[in-house]
């Protein structure tokens, strides 16, 4: 298998989470929320460089980086969108890497995802010819408002999906989809504007995003159940 880099777009305002500073550098568990995150792929050893992507230089940020230099390479050229930032981040990177390599997109706003789920996304793909995504089916039952914020519809969740980070596809098909569809906000919808097929691989419930102020009280539990596990608390 060719080698994985991965692209951890971290260069959002995090409005709708609010504080002092952008949700990706608030602490959980005492560390930067994105530590948790680039530790995640630090640790796997099918992954060769990991490209966390911010609105400035680490060190021009204030930001601790208790990084090897080798492995986890800052870039800082974060876009006004979370798509144009990755876009930003392939077109470095297309010198670097060939066009066939892997790259894994994750939020670094995802700071919960399981090495089992990592495992099983690059393990169905590896041999895939367009790539795919982690993902839930829907277990809510889904309702459309109407304009006075009652219910207008309630959906047929049959086959749908919620998507989850990472998301994995080849640099030159990436590049080239998101290019045609800079709007896309994740990367399979980019892939599906040029008429691909992203497979679905099983995500996890515990792989959430940190959105809203209470999501970083749910990852904190999640980290320390997965710690007491890991620990056989
Ligand atoms: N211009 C942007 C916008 C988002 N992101 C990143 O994309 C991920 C997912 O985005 P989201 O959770 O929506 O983060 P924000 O855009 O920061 O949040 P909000 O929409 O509430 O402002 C996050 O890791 C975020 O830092 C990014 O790199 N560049
Ligand atoms: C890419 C994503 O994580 C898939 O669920 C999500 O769309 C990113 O969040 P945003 O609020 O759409 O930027």
């Amino acid at each position: 298998m060719s080698p994985c880099v991965v692209i951890i777009p971290a260069g959002g305002s995090g409005s709708r989470f609010g504080g002092p500073v952008p949700k990706q550098f608030s602490l959980l568990d005492g560390v930067p929320l994105l530590h948790h995150t680039l530790r995640i792929f630090d640790a796997h050893p099918r992954i060769f460089k990991i490209y966390p992507v911010l609105s400035a230089l680490p060190e021009d940020l204030g930001l601790a980086w208790p990084f090897s230099s080798t492995r986890v390479q800052p870039l800082a050229c974060a876009g006004p969108t979370r798509a144009q930032t990755v876009l930003n981040a392939l077109q470095s990177l297309q010198s670097l890497h060939p066009p066939d390599t892997w790259v894994l997109v994750h939020d670094a706003a995802r700071p919960c995802l399981s090495r089992a789920a990592l495992d099983r996304l690059i393990q169905t793909l590896q041999d895939d010819p367009v790539g795919g995504l982690l993902a839930i089916p829907l277990s809510d039952t889904l309702k459309r408002q109407n304009d006075h914020d009652c219910v207008a519809t309630t959906l047929d969740r049959t086959g749908l999906w919620a998507a989850q980070t990472p998301q994995m596809f080849r640099l030159g098909s990436l590049l080239e989809a998101l290019r045609a569809h800079p709007a896309a906000t994740d990367e399979s919808s980019a892939l599906e504007g040029m008429g691909l097929e992203p497979r679905l691989v099983m995500g996890e419930i515990t792989n959430l995003k940190v959105t809203w102020p209470a999501d970083l009280i749910l990852a904190q539990a999640i980290l320390e159940v997965c710690h007491a596990h890991r620990s056989g608390i």
